[in-house]
């Protein structure tokens, strides 16, 4: 005699349960995937903090196959995405290529990619022509606008270049906990971050870009340690000479001030994340906006 059909609503708890229990299975593989996605983060910033370090010596692919459902055709089209070669080990990588391993390992840790990036640099080196460059050229990106004691120079404009504000202006937002940063700048005017604005566009993804100085940069690291620091350089001391003084906006005492004040500036080169050097303003600006997050297809 052959089995009975179950009755429909059998059928329905039948159905309703095997639906729990792959969508279980599918958690469990997602939580496994974000937990050994935050462990291989972990293996590759000691590498990349200790070169003496076992984890330096890890081969990325071996670091990447550690991932469930990342199997090795998998792991050879992301290498090639992230353009590291197969035979690069963990502590061996370029800051450019560190930057997009850790966007892409954060990311698969369920955290969120850097959208953020900080350029910093000395005085003259070219950061407010590559910003313009950026403002002018990527308007999805948000140049953020800082709030200044200084006067505006000819031509700048209140809330375009910089929110220009009295001391007292920039007491009350210090007070208010407006500012993510701020730092008084060669000696002289204060300089800082509004915090608003940039909270509201990485919230809606945009991608954000801080002009500031030196000070400000490790008060961003601070605050917001996802964030990519980024050192503008010269070509040369004597380049950075010449656009000092072939931008003639400082007399004398001014520029000799700043330009001792980039001498201890460009010593600091070492704790960014990537260094660019602005030989020319379009190429620097493509590399600025390059470091920060698009989504890598997984
Ligand atoms: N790639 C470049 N090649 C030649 N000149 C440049 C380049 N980038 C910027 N300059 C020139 O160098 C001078 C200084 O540039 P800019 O004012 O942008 O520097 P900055 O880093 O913002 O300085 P500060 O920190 O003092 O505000 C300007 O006259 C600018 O036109
Ligand atoms: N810490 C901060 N530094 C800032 C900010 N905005 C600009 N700056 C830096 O100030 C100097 C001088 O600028 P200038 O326009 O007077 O020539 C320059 O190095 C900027 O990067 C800020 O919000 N915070």
């Amino acid at each position: 005699m052959s089995p009975r059909p179950a009755p429909p609503e059998v059928d329905r708890v039948a159905a309703a349960k095997a639906a729990v229990a792959a969508r279980r299975a599918r958690a469990a593989v997602k939580n496994s995937v974000a937990d050994r996605s935050r462990t291989a983060l972990d293996v590759a910033e000691t590498g990349w903090n200790d070169p003496a370090s076992a984890e330096a010596t890890l081969r990325v692919t071996e670091l990447l196959t550690s991932i469930p459902t990342l199997g090795p055709t998998r792991v050879a089209k992301l290498m090639d995405t992230l353009a590291i070669s197969d035979r690069k080990r963990v502590g061996g990588l370029g800051s450019r290529q560190r930057v997009k391993l850790r966007e892409y390992l954060v990311t698969r840790a369920g955290g969120e990619p850097a959208r953020l990036v900080v350029l910093a640099g000395p005085t003259a080196v070219g950061k407010g022509t590559v910003s313009a460059y950026i403002r002018e050229n990527y308007p999805d990106v948000l140049l953020s606008v800082s709030a200044t004691t200084r006067s505006p120079r000819p031509g700048e404009v209140d809330g375009v270049h910089y929110y220009f504000v009295s001391d007292e202006e920039f007491d009350r937002k210090i007070a208010a906990g407006e500012l993510l940063e701020w730092a008084t700048v060669h000696n002289s005017y204060r300089y800082g971050t509004p915090r608003p604005p940039i909270d509201e566009a990485l919230a809606a993804g945009r991608r954000v870009l801080l002009e500031i100085d030196l000070q400000g940069a490790r008060l961003v690291r601070q605050a917001m340690p996802e964030a990519i620091l980024v050192f503008l350089l010269p070509p040369t001391w004597e380049e950075l000479v010449r656009r000092l003084i072939g931008r003639g906006t400082e007399d004398a005492a001014e520029q000799s001030r700043r330009l001792e004040t980039a001498k201890v500036e460009m010593a600091a080169q070492d704790e960014f994340d990537v260094k660019v050097v602005n030989h020319d303003v379009s190429e620097a600006a493509r590399e600025v906006v390059e470091l920060m997050a698009v989504p890598i297809s997984h």
